[in-house]
């Protein structure tokens, strides 16, 4: 341990390596794995050896010290204050099995570094109060090289987003650990942000670099992506808001005739398809799980509409791969309130990515809120949605796909509460529809009656948002707006989600003025001629839109 240093050395804790010697690849030696993963942008290091005898742990950590030293990265152990000792390591990672942290305290030099190792809440108190330097999070995914079969021991996202609302204002750093990889990092970044826009100060990886034949281009990409997610503000808006005017279709294009990706039920693929085709977009209605990864490197949207959850697979490989390719996500949870099963498909789905635009009825996004917060009732297929701040109640029912009742009591606080849990748009259509991005709340106010006497209009809100959101990352990214890899999805997202509602729900009032539509059989046919008649200045005209933007 360097004795000399009187004040705690500054970490960045951003690319943290953890070594695994086993993972090496053959003919990979471990220093020169490890000098090549620096190179490459690791900022951390922690020497983990959990077959090795003391001896063998103890020269592993002496040559990784004076390997780091030279290149100015902080080297902790794992576990083992003995060894931290005598290799003069700059600290160690505990678990919560290992000696507790106020007795390793007490052994180690006072510039030392401590971090924990927690999985639950209750973990991040006890680090708190023990004054750890940082804690690491997890496991975020299950993992090849840690045994975490155990139940409760795979977090997710929301698991690491819950703890890390404990340390708001702490000071204590973090990290997020567990099968995190260049291909997930972005959506673990994204997603474990807290509604007041605190974040990990960092990952922590072995096998994406340690198992890799080139871990310097590993440790580059990691960097990379960290470095250009860190790059943007968080908590600033990506755009600005004057009044409804923002809103309107100035900003609102028809579609290039870009691909409109759609996992989408049974019952509405043809009609969803034709009014992508009207709104100038291109669908393909692709379910199965082999396809994704290539339909997700075509620029324009992917929708994923579970109203007839059988393509699982297919919906989790398309939303990875959306996100890969930063191509905006709209999830239209249909019917979730319906069904245990649905609610736990889409807690899986949102687990494995991250949805640009969340969109719902009142019931399906009450169930979205509901399997947030664990002290929301359920009772008899009823959601009794207890508002703790406000000690309100809303009812919202679910009776297969439609919802029942007149919805939430204070829907702008609906949508801008769960569009911050879950960190995108949120999507609340009804008489009126709420859009909001967790601070603005825009509310629409068209549409026609008849298009609640259609099956599956609610389908073709999801499919006119996805048109809008995918045509507008198109052109955000012609234009080289956006193009930071930081973001998932490129371009004004609030703006596409609100247009596309627009375009639907003012094509619905157009074709149901048509002298040759009687009823719900002649509008729909009336409502696709309709969608493909919009003009932006139709919309403009036509447009009713108020804003409300929330002053904090
Ligand atoms: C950064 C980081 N986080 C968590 C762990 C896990 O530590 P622990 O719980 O002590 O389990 P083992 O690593 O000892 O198996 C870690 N090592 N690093
Ligand atoms: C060492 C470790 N600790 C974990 C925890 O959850 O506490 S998961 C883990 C292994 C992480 O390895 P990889 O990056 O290869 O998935």
């Amino acid at each position: 341990m360097t004795q000399v240093r009187a004040e705690k050395p500054v970490v960045d804790y951003s690319v943290y390596l953890v070594t695994g010697r086993d993972l090496l690849p053959p003919g990979k030696g471990y220093l020169e794995s490890l000098k090549e993963a620096i190179e490459g942008g690791v900022t951390l290091i922690q020497v983990r050896e959990k077959n090795a005898e003391t001896s063998e742990f103890l020269e592993i950590a002496q040559q990784t010290v004076e390997l780091c030293r030279s290149h100015k990265v902080p080297v902790l152990i794992n576990d083992r204050i003995d060894i931290a000792l005598a290799s003069r390591a700059d600290g160690v990672h505990l678990g919560q099995t290992d000696m507790p942290v106020p007795m390793a305290r007490s052994l180690l030099p006072p510039n030392a570094i401590i971090g924990m190792t927690c999985t639950t809440s209750e973990h991040v108190r006890q680090a708190i109060l023990d004054q750890v330097d940082y804690v690491g999070l997890g496991a975020v995914y299950g993992t090849a090289t840690k045994d975490v079969s155990a139940p409760g021991k795979i977090r997710g996202v929301k698991g690491v987003r819950e703890m890390l609302n404990v340390l708001e204002g702490t000071g204590v750093k973090s990290v997020a650990i567990g099968g995190i990889k260049s291909t997930n990092l972005l959506r673990v970044l994204h997603g474990a942000v807290t509604p007041t826009g605190h974040a990990l100060d960092g990952v922590a990886v072995v096998s994406d670099i340690v198992a890799s034949s080139n871990p310097r281009a590993s440790a580059e990409r990691l960097s990379l992506i960290f470095r250009s997610w860190a790059a943007i503000p968080r908590g600033s808006k990506s755009f600005s808001v004057d009044g409804a005017d923002a809103y309107l279709p100035a900003n609102v294009i028809k579609a290039a005739a870009d691909l409109v990706a759609h996992l989408t039920n049974n019952v509405v693929k043809t009609q969803s398809a034709n009014a992508t085709i009207a709104m100038g977009g291109s669908p393909i209605m692709a379910a199965a799980a082999q396809e994704q990864a290539d339909l997700a490197r075509i620029p324009g949207g992917m929708l994923i509409n579970f109203g007839t959850v059988e393509e699982m697979d297919g919906m989790l490989a398309a939303g990875f791969n959306a996100n890969l390719n930063r191509k905006p996500v709209i999830f239209d949870p249909v019917g979730i309130g319906a069904t245990t099963y649905r609610q736990n498909c889409a807690e899986e789905l949102l687990s494995k990515w991250q949805p640009t635009v969340i969109k719902g009825n009142a019931a399906e996004i009450g169930a979205l809120i509901q399997s947030e917060e664990v002290d929301f009732p359920r009772i008899d297929g009823v959601y009794t949605i207890t508002d703790a701040h406000r000690c309100t109640q809303r009812k919202v029912k679910s009776q297969g796909v439609d919802s029942l009742g007149s919805g939430f009591k204070d829907p702008e606080a609906v949508v801008r509460s769960l569009a911050q849990k879950e960190r995108c748009i949120v999507v609340l259509s009804g008489p009126i529809d709420y859009i909001s991005d967790g601070s603005t709340v825009i509310r629409l106010s068209n549409g026609h009656p008849l298009l609640g006497q259609i099956t599956g209009a609610g389908c073709m809100l999801g499919t006119a948002v996805a048109t809008f959101c995918g045509a507008q990352s198109v052109l955000a990214e012609r234009k080289g707006l956006g193009a930071a890899d930081g973001v998932l999805a490129r371009g004004d997202m609030l703006t596409a989600a609100a247009a596309g509602v627009l375009a639907l729900t003012i094509a619905s009032e157009n074709a149901a003025q048509r002298g040759d539509v009687h009823g719900p059989g002649t509008f729909l046919p009336a409502l696709i001629d309709s969608l493909a008649d919009l003009t932006p200045e139709t919309i403009q005209n036509m447009a009713k839109v108020e804003v409300d933007v929330e002053n904090k």
